[in-house]
C-alpha cells in the first residue's frame, strides 16, 4: 500500500510535468517520477542507510542545531563547508546513483554532488536562502527530488516585491528542477507546520560550472 498518496478518483501514475513560467528563473516539476514502489523503498532505504548528522549554524553568537539533519555524498573525496561546519563527503551509494542516473536522463549534465535533508517533523525546516555564494550562482543546476511526506516548497523573488510568492508541494516520488540563472535570482524556502506529519527526504543533487 502507498504510504504517501491516499489513492482517489482522480488520481494517475502517470508524470506530469509542470514548466513553471517565473522571471529570471527555470523551474521544471515532474509529478510521479517515481513509480509508488521505487519511492517507498527509497524512502525507508535513505532514512536507514544514510550517514545523517546533526550540523549547526551561528545565530545571534550562538550555535544552534541545524532544524533538520543532513549528508552530502558525491565522487570526490573532498571536506565540504556547509552551515558553517565541516563534512567530508561519503561516495555515491547504490540508491544515489539509481536515482542520480534517472534524473539525468532530464539534464544534460552529470551531478558532482548530493545534499541530503531529513525533516523529521513539521519542526524541521529550512529558511529562505539562494544556494551558493553570489560569485558561482549563475548557471547552476539542482536536481531536488523528494520521498515521504508533502512540504511545501516556496520560492520568491529576491529583489523584485510585485512579484507573487511560489508555493509548490512537492510529494512523495517528485522531482523538480532548478537551473539557469534560478539561483541568482530567487529564494527558497521550506516552512514549518503545525500539522502532524511524517518524516520527509530531500535530495538536492548540485551541479555547478
Ligand atoms: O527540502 C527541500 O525541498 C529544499 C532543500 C534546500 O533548499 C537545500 O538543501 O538547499
Ligand atoms: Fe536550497
Amino acid at each position: 500500500m502507498d504510504l504517501f498518496k491516499q489513492p482517489n478518483l482522480f488520481s494517475t501514475n502517470e508524470i506530469i510535468k509542470t514548466e513553471f513560467n517565473l522571471p529570471g528563473a527555470e523551474v521544471i516539476l515532474f509529478e510521479n517520477f517515481f513509480s509508488v514502489e521505487e519511492s517507498d523503498r527509497l524512502y525507508h532505504s535513505l532514512i536507514e542507510n544514510t550517514i545523517w548528522e546533526q550540523d549547526q549554524m551561528t545565530i545571534y553568537g550562538k550555535q544552534v542545531d541545524l532544524p533538520r539533519l543532513t549528508a552530502w555524498y558525491g565522487s570526490e573525496d573532498e571536506l565540504m563547508v556547509y552551515a558553517e561546519s565541516e563534512s567530508r563527503m561519503v561516495p555515491w551509494n547504490a540508491d544515489l546513483l539509481f536515482i542520480k542516473e534517472r534524473i539525468e536522463q532530464e539534464v544534460d549534465i552529470k551531478f558532482q554532488r548530493c545534499l541530503l535533508n531529513y525533516y523529521r517533523d513539521g519542526n524541521d525546516s529550512v529558511d529562505w536562502h539562494q544556494d551558493y555564494e553570489a560569485d558561482q550562482r549563475k548557471n547552476t543546476v539542482i536536481g531536488s527530488v523528494t520521498f515521504g511526506e508533502t512540504r511545501n516548497f516556496q520560492l520568491k523573488h529576491a529583489t523584485r516585491k510585485d512579484l507573487n510568492r511560489v508555493d509548490i508541494p512537492l510529494e512523495h516520488g517528485s522531482f523538480l528542477i532548478m537551473q539557469g540563472a534560478t539561483q541568482d535570482n530567487w529564494k527558497h524556502k521550506i516552512p514549518k507546520t503545525s500539522r502532524k506529519i511524517r518524516p520527509r527526504i530531500n535530495l538536492t543533487f548540485r551541479w555547478i560550472e
